[in-house]
């Protein structure tokens, strides 16, 4: 199992440059991003590996098999921070919540320092609750402007939606001409919650963005993001790093 992909030195992927890796199955994506995520924690020396946790249904199961017998006793959770690349402004006791899901599936099974876990604020005002998740960024890195060579996140897990959102940068939402905050806020118009979410600039100061996608129901809106390039937001994405498409073989199709 190839889990380092050499880089052709083509730093800097889209959405449509990336690499697209197809796994058999959901059970085989899992084990390739747990073994990928190991990996990279047991290499990375020059500080934690900072990761950006997707919400939805689909990582669910890489969660849980991180959380297992399998993985938690051997990740080096004291040297990998988890962050949230959205949150729907719920309690984080509510089952909608994306902090609840990674609590179940992982937290909970976990030994991670208390300090290593970064869920983002829920408040009435979303304004104020972005404000204060990109204050803690800014404080945990040191700067308070983006600076390329220094990413915020080694990883960022992504999901894709079927109308082609990812984190909870939705159609049509402002927050998609955001490009200076780090952390800002979207009102889905089909969605019962106001959100917060990881702006582009914030996505893209990353190593790695890894779409995490799975199911054939996500065939079509993968071809029409990565092929055809039709102005989704999650078309929009980029990295100064790589991009990685992690799929099973439902949504990768042939
Ligand atoms: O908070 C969320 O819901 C996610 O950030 C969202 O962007 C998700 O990744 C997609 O909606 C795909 O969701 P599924 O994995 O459930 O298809």
């Amino acid at each position: 199992m190839n889990d380092k992909i050499e880089n052709t030195g083509e730093k800097g992927h889209t959405a449509q440059t990336g690499y697209v890796l197809v796994l058999s199955d959901a059970t085989a994506q899992a084990d390739y991003l747990a073994s990928s995520i190991l990996h990279h924690a047991e290499e990375k020396q020059d500080g934690p590996l900072c990761i950006a946790l997707s919400g939805g249904s689909t990582p669910k199961r890489l969660y849980e098999l991180l959380g297992s017998s399998e993985y938690a006793d051997r990740m080096p959770w004291h040297k990998i921070h988890l962050f949230f690349g959205d949150e729907r402004m719920v309690s984080h006791t509510d089952a909608d919540s994306n902090f609840h899901m990674v609590k179940e599936a992982l937290l909970k099974h976990i030994d991670i320092p208390f300090r290593n876990v970064h869920p983002m604020p829920v408040l009435e005002d979303p304004v104020k609750a972005a404000e204060i998740y990109q204050a803690e960024l800014q404080e945990i890195y040191g700067f308070e402007t983006l600076q390329k060579g220094k990413p915020l996140f080694d990883i960022v897990l992504l999901g894709l939606g079927a109308d082609g959102h990812t984190a909870s940068l939705f159609p049509g939402t402002p927050v998609l001409q955001e490009q200076e905050k780090w952390v800002s806020w979207s009102q889905p118009s089909d969605a019962p919650h106001q959100r917060l979410t990881l702006t582009y600039p914030a996505i893209a100061s990353s190593r790695f963005v890894m779409f995490v996608v799975s199911g054939d129901s996500k065939t079509q809106i993968i071809r029409e993001v990565r092929d055809e390039n039709k102005p989704y937001p999650s078309a929009a994405i980029t990295t100064e790093g790589e991009l990685h498409w992690i799929l099973d073989r439902a949504a990768g199709g042939e």
